[in-house]
């Protein structure tokens, strides 16, 4: 939601995993197409925080339609949306929550200024640019097939992205209604002096696969795209640089046979609609696989890297799903080929990532964490050595519901409509993620989004590491950052700074007091007990002699003082008479400690030093009166003049 973004981005601006905005701000060419003014006034207290956004939106903002925002992913678009600078919502569809408010069914979104949901059979397309298309399968296709041509569309079901229609019919178990906009087909032309070359020939079948990094100039040219699946994202993006084709070479890192993926997700994963088998007791305190050998993201998955590698690649493929609301790891164990090491995979995941906002290597030995990209569009990774000889294991972790889903599709339709990918810092924070939402509440009983889950949730590890008892400043940094940001707006229009130097004048006050009053009858008390022993070993006689020394010397300290530092003599706090102070407290202190001689000679050295010290300051102290009182003199004088 709105307040995260300051967090992250900027703050969670950031962390240690934020690439520097520049790189992904400078993208695309920027070309907005149309440019319509919102009516609507957010009143939130994040439209507050955000004004400078919501202004920059007033002017410039697309017209975007959700289909299906009743549900996770159409909800997280709406979330992600709130801090867009040039996107607008005016139009969000549901089926059984047709003619309910967004926050009714969300109420983290109550700050949003939003219209209500119609049925989409009720929808008016006129008002919409563009349309997010979160529903179920089989459902997206007839709809997105009546959808008016001027609109621009990312799809995020399964119904675009199979290319080969018979593989989506055995897949997903009936035939497909739409096929005239399925994935448009990829030919492979051998050219004979060289290695294989591809064309994408684009005919009657239009939609784009929306693997971003990897097909971006295709998804900027598209008006459809078929958004990945979750489990796909997770996984192509860490295999596809080690098989993938550049410059007609392949990459040749890995072989294309034995890749088994192990892979989990949270239980958003299945949407929003009630299930048996996705209720809590089923869920909790355990995991379990699902879709052994028959999973319908398997051809997903093995279209796009066959695509990448212009070879068939078949693939081991269980999903897991465990019991957390939101999170995706897919665990994938791959031969390396013969002559490659871990190093060559480590350092091709680096450099074909290094300039993506989105996608981070992790340091070396550093296990990627679903926690670390909660609510954000990060997918981490890293790849390990396996024990076995010649095998690697590749780890990556996504937030299921944003890379995986309205994440990803955010990412595509700012390149579709000319913006870059991350328009403005705040935008993909990982705010207020939809599950495990809080509430707090005004006493005149408005509430608002409590906010932000962090960009590296829960992250007080220092850099990502297991180690729990090193903590990251930098994160701690941020947190206190986000939990600042999340504070409601009396905490932060109150006086912090003004409140914290009076607290801190209070101290320094009472301070002064005390030692003002109780100073000298220490002095006087230690002095008599001090004074008393010299009496009881008859040695009174000896106490000037050290006692004038004392007296010479703190006079000949603060000429010294004066000399050396003119402006001492004029400064409002006498820190050369403080120290001269001090040097003879520190000398008189250890008085009973003294050897005999010591114990009869010092403390009274001290004594006469100190008198001469509270004498020096009495006399400033008089005389920064009199001069205090001379110009109230003179003006009352004036004053009796001006009268006259
Ligand atoms: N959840 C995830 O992690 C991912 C999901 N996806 C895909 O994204 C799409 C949406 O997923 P998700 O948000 O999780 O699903 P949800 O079940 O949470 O939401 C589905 C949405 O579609 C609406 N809807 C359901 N049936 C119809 C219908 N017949 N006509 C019109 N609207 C309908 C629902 O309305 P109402 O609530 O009013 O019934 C709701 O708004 C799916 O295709 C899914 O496979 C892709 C990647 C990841
Ligand atoms: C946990 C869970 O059930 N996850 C879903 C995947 C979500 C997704 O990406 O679905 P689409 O391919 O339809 O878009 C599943 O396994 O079917």
């Amino acid at each position: 939601m709105g307040s995260a973004a300051a967090f992250a981005s900027t703050f969670v601006d950031r962390a240690y995993f934020l690439k520097e905005d520049s790189r992904v701000l400078k993208t695309p060419k920027v070309k907005i197409g149309r440019l319509y003014v919102q009516n609507s006034v957010a009143s939130s207290p994040q439209s507050l925080q955000f004004a400078e956004t919501k202004a920059q939106k007033s002017q410039n903002t697309v017209r975007i339609g959700v289909l299906g925002a009743s549900g996770y992913t159409g909800s997280e678009i709406v979330r992600l949306l709130a801090n867009h600078p040039y996107f607008g919502i005016t139009l969000m569809t549901a089926d059984r929550k047709a003619g309910q408010s967004i926050a009714s069914v969300f109420p983290h979104l109550v700050t949003q200024n939003l219209p209500n949901m119609v049925a989409v059979k009720d929808a008016d397309f006129s008002n919409v640019d563009a349309v997010f298309c979160c529903l179920p399968h089989g459902t997206t296709q007839e709809i997105i097939k009546g959808l008016p041509r001027h609109l621009k569309i990312v799809d995020l079901s399964a119904d675009f992205r199979l290319r080969d229609i018979s593989e989506y019919e055995e897949w997903y178990g009936q035939p497909h209604r739409a096929p005239e906009l399925q994935v448009a087909p990829l030919f492979s032309v051998r050219d004979t002096a060289q290695a294989s070359v591809f064309i994408r020939i684009f005919i009657q079948k239009e939609a784009v696969y929306g693997l971003t990094e990897i097909l971006r100039e295709e998804i900027q040219k598209a008006r459809l795209v078929a958004n990945p699946g979750c489990y796909p994202t997770s996984i192509q993006i860490p295999i596809v640089p080690l098989i993938k084709v550049v410059s007609a070479a392949p990459a040749n890192l890995i072989k294309f046979t034995n890749i088994i993926i192990d892979a989990k997700s949270g239980v958003s994963g299945a949407g929003r609609g009630a299930k048996e088998a996705n209720l809590y007791p089923e869920i909790a305190e355990g995991i379990h696989s699902y879709g052994i050998t028959r999973h319908r993201h398997v051809p997903e998955i093995e279209q796009g890297l066959k695509d990448a590698a212009n070879a068939e690649i078949t693939v081991s493929f269980t999903p897991h799903l465990m019991p957390m609301s939101r999170g995706m790891q897919s665990t994938i164990y791959v031969e390396m080929a013969s002559g490659v090491t871990i190093e060559d995979l480590y350092q091709q995941l680096r450099n074909s990532y290094a300039d993506e906002e989105f996608v981070y290597v992790l340091e070396k030995g550093i296990a990627p964490h679903t926690r670390n990209v909660r609510g954000s569009n990060y997918c981490f990774m890293n790849v390990f050595q396996d024990r076995i000889p010649g095998r690697a294991i590749i780890i990556s972790v996504i937030d299921n519901l944003v890379k995986g889903a309205s994440g990803q599709a955010l990412q595509n339709l700012n390149l579709m409509m000319g913006f870059p990918e991350k328009p403005n810092a705040s935008l993909f924070s990982a705010t207020n993620p939809v599950i495990h939402k809080q509430h707090f509440s005004y006493p005149n009983g408005k509430h608002w989004s409590k906010g932000r889950n962090v960009l590296c949730a829960v992250n007080m590890t220092a850099n990502q590491s297991d180690d729990s008892r090193k903590i990251n400043l930098d994160h701690v940094l941020d947190r206190a950052r986000e939990l600042w940001d999340s504070c409601p707006p009396p905490v932060k229009i109150f006086p912090w700074n003004q409140a914290l130097e009076n607290f801190v004048q209070l101290i320094i006050d009472l301070i002064l007091a005390v030692v003002k009053y109780l100073c000298v009858p220490l002095f006087g008390v230690t002095s008599l007990s001090e004074m008393s022993y010299c009496a009881h070993e008859r040695k009174m006689l000896f106490i000037p002699f050290p006692f004038i020394i004392g007296i010479a010397l703190a006079g000949a300290l603060h000429n010294t003082a004066l000399e050396v530092s003119p402006f001492l003599k004029d400064v409002e706090v006498p820190w050369h008479l403080i120290a001269i102070a001090i040097f003879f407290t520190l000398l008189k202190l250890p008085g009973p400690y003294y050897p005999y001689w010591g114990r009869v000679l010092v403390p009274h050295l001290a004594n006469g030093g100190l008198i001469r010290t509270l004498w020096i300051a009495f006399k400033r102290y008089r005389k920064g009166q009199k001069l205090s009182l001379v110009p109230k003199k003179q003006s009352a004088v004036n004053g009796s003049n001006h009268l006259e």
